[in-house]
């Protein structure tokens, strides 16, 4: 029924279907969780869905209050698991999570040119300018987001120069006149930044093929001005149709205003799917997955973004917009703070609702509980809204959920028109360019 382009879909590689208590059903395979024949099963499922990538979010921390009860932030290196689903996989773009905060961009600009050399131009870069982890890399506190953002372009701007330092016509490797490259072609980027300091040339010439996709999280004003000047993607979480309106309205004229095309910025809002048969299915799935909610960390949680203590709050009274203080001065993601605000602004919400909103329990992304028709009548609308290009797919509740998606949620956008029935393309690029 619907008139727009089809929709990019990645799948998070985050066992987000195994948090809160799903990892102790009894078929959840939490045990793999560190094995690449876990992550390895789902790329197979996700290529054979034909979609356009699996990606995998990341820290550079342990967040340890959160381990006596789920893996949470504990995970395997996404870039080395990348290059691991790379020789297994032959089409789908394999997105790993790198921060501009913390590493030397050098490693960076190889490992990612690397691994898109082994998957033959499947490599895509999800920047991220990190939440935590400063004691990890000897800084003594967390620069404040805008001074990450600016590390954050020069960075970027960095590593792209050196994936062209080496450009790929440099190679000649002509056996009869023994000439291997011309190394005229080879060029040092003599960078020297606010930030940054290097030298060039890569020691790995640029793939052959479409260059590496970027993908950028983080949806403050500065984050957006940032994804609209370089990122191919925006995963943004945007928990209801009017603020992905917004957002894609924001991004396409901040795009037109660094001298791109609003199509050149594509907005993939991450989409938690808790689905079943029935309704009354999905909800019971989601209670059970939630319903042993770590009170005391959610709360503090509240307190560190909107600077609200709701410990000895009052069970049955709402908490309205008067009783909100001062928006807090420098939250971990401005993005998170601002969308739990807005929501408490929103709808005046006993302590138990707030709770289970996905504000709170899933990063604030777009959330349906329910059937594959609830989930397909969602997107299609958000789409004719010209509100999104696609998702990301982030299931929950059970692997059951997780197999739905691919198995019956993806099948039935392809019948609406909604998606692809088969790749065209080999690479990443070829993928995002096929809605042009
Ligand atoms: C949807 C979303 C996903 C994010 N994923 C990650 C991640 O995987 N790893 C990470 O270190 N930071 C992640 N971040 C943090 C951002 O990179 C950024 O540092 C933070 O949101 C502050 O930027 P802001 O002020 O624009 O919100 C994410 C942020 C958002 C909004």
């Amino acid at each position: 029924m619907t008139t727009r382009k089809p929709l990019h879909i990645g799948l998070s590689l985050a066992p987000t279907w195994l948090s809160g208590d799903a990892w102790r059903r009894p078929g959840s395979n939490i045990e793999g969780l560190y094995s690449s024949d876990f992550a390895l099963d789902l790329a197979r499922r996700a290529e054979a869905a034909h979609l356009d990538f699996v990606f995998r979010p990341d820290v550079s921390f342990l967040p340890m209050e959160a381990l006596e009860t789920g893996a949470g932030f504990a995970s395997l290196d996404p870039t080395v698991l990348m290059a691991a689903l790379a020789r297994e996989t032959s089409r789908i773009g394999l997105v790993s999570t790198v921060s501009t905060t913390f590493f030397p961009p050098y490693a960076v600009a190889r490992q990612l040119q690397s691994l898109h050399w082994i998957s033959n131009g499947r490599a895509g870069w999800n920047i991220v300018t990190a939440l935590q982890g400063h004691e990890n890399f000897g800084l003594q506190a967390m620069p404040d987001a805008d001074e990450r953002y600016a590390r954050a372009a020069e960075f970027t701007d960095v590593v792209r120069r050196l994936w062209a330092s080496f450009p790929n016509e440099a190679l000649k490797i002509d056996r009869d006149s023994g000439r291997y490259a011309d190394a005229s072609l080879v060029r040092p980027i003599d960078h020297e930044g606010p930030h940054l300091k290097v030298r060039g040339p890569l020691n790995l010439p640029e793939f052959g093929g479409p260059r590496i996709p970027l993908v950028q999280a983080g949806a403050s004003s500065t984050g957006r001005d940032f994804a609209a000047s370089v990122a191919d993607i925006v995963f943004a979480p945007t928990p209801d149709l009017d603020a992905a309106l917004e957002l894609r309205r924001d991004l396409s004229r901040r795009a037109q205003r660094h001298g791109r095309q609003a199509q050149d910025v594509r907005l993939l809002p991450g989409l938690s799917l808790y689905l079943a048969d029935t309704r009354e299915q999905a909800r019971e799935m989601f209670q059970q997955t939630h319903g042993r909610v770590d009170r005391g960390r959610k709360l503090a949680s509240i307190q560190a973004m909107v600077g609200l203590d709701l410990t000895d709050w009052p069970a049955d009274r709402p908490i309205t917009a008067a009783d909100l203080p001062p928006p807090v001065a420098t939250p971990s993601s401005r993005t998170h703070a601002g969308l739990l605000r807005r929501l408490m602004e929103r709808e005046s919400l006993r302590i138990d609702e707030l709770l289970l909103r996905p504000e709170i329990l899933s990063a604030a992304h777009w959330q349906v509980v329910g059937t594959v028709d609830d989930a397909v009548a969602q997107i299609t609308e958000w789409s004719a809204a010209g509100a999104i290009d696609g998702f990301l797919a982030a299931p929950g509740g059970s692997v059951e959920s997780l197999h739905c998606v691919l198995e019956q949620l993806v099948p039935r956008l392809v019948e609406a028109g909604l998606f692809r029935s088969r790749y065209t393309g080999t690479t990443f690029m070829e993928h995002l360019d096929e809605s042009r």
